[in-house]
């Protein structure tokens, strides 16, 4: 087996299926290639990096996976079967979930608001149907148990108003609503790029804590020191292309920027 077919770490996972899968996916805007026949696999309960210097394919790799555009030749299938996104929204409904660098929170609402945007309970009868009530205590309750249930110690208090929480503790948000109600995918790009060390860390937690419930996550960083804390699996893009797909155990970071950068190959 080449490096670039590695499979991922873990007894007998070679033997599984991937979740999400993209086969040579080619995407151009008039001249320019944004993405040359890029494959890329994401398997069960792992932690796939995609790294790749400014320009490589990165963002419109993760667009095409995710609705936000369709890509002009190549096979998306999800748990094995072709799906074909329109849309972010169907990719959202088919249960992948994005959370981009400029966090989508509602700073005025609070976590368990939050967590809900875009998927409000209404309160049962007329108070619901005719008044619109939101079920907030009901939320408030589900929240509280998702949060517990991701581990997500940071956020405690899910009556707290968002504009109240650290940079940390708001990534823990968008990335709690990413990860609840049953997503198969959670996809986040640069998490950690506005954030400190001490919040970083929390961050990374947070993607290993996403890991143990089994939630296979694509992390896009340009943060090599996070990606290989982290990650199981690096696909590394380069010209628009899959230059690679190495390991931590197999690969240095030095490695992995010589590859990113063409000084090296795989
Ligand atoms: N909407 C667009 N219109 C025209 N060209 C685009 C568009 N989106 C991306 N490209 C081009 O496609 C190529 C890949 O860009 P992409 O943004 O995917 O790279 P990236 O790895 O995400 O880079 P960065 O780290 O700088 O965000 C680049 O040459 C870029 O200029």
């Amino acid at each position: 087996m080449t490096i670039a077919e590695s499979s991922p770490a873990g007894a007998g996972a070679s033997t599984r299926n991937p979740v999400l899968e993209a086969r040579r996916l080619v995407k151009t805007f008039g001249r320019v290639v944004g993405l040359d026949g890029v494959s890329l696999q994401l398997y069960p309960g792992e932690v796939l990096a995609v790294i790749g210097d400014n320009g490589a394919g990165k963002s419109t790799l993760i667009k095409c996976l995710t609705g936000a555009y369709i890509p002009d030749e190549g096979q998306l299938l999800l748990d094995g079967q072709e799906v074909h996104f329109k849309r972010p929204q169907d990719a959202r409904a088919a249960g992948i979930e994005t959370v981009y660098q400029n966090l989508a929170v509602s700073p005025a609402l609070d976590v368990a608001s939050n967590l809900f945007l875009g998927r409000e309970r209404r309160r049962p009868g007329v108070l619901g149907s005719v008044f619109r009530a939101l079920d907030t205590a009901g939320m408030r309750k589900d929240a509280r148990a998702e949060v517990q249930r991701l581990g997500i110690s940071t956020l405690q208090d899910v009556t707290v108003p968002v504009e109240n929480l650290s940079g940390g503790q708001r990534q823990a948000v968008a990335v709690a609503r990413a990860a609840a109600f049953g997503s198969k995918v959670v996809i986040l790009d640069e998490p950690t790029a506005a954030l400190g060390v001490r919040e970083s860390n929390m961050v990374l937690e947070l993607i290993e804590r996403l890991r143990e419930h089994g939630v296979p996550v694509i992390l896009i960083s340009h943060n090599m020191p996070h990606v290989f804390q982290v990650a199981d699996r690096i696909h590394i893009q380069r010209l628009g292309k899959r230059a690679a797909t190495i390991t931590p155990q197999s690969h240095s970071m030095t490695d992995a920027v010589a590859i990113m950068t063409g000084a090296a190959t795989a």
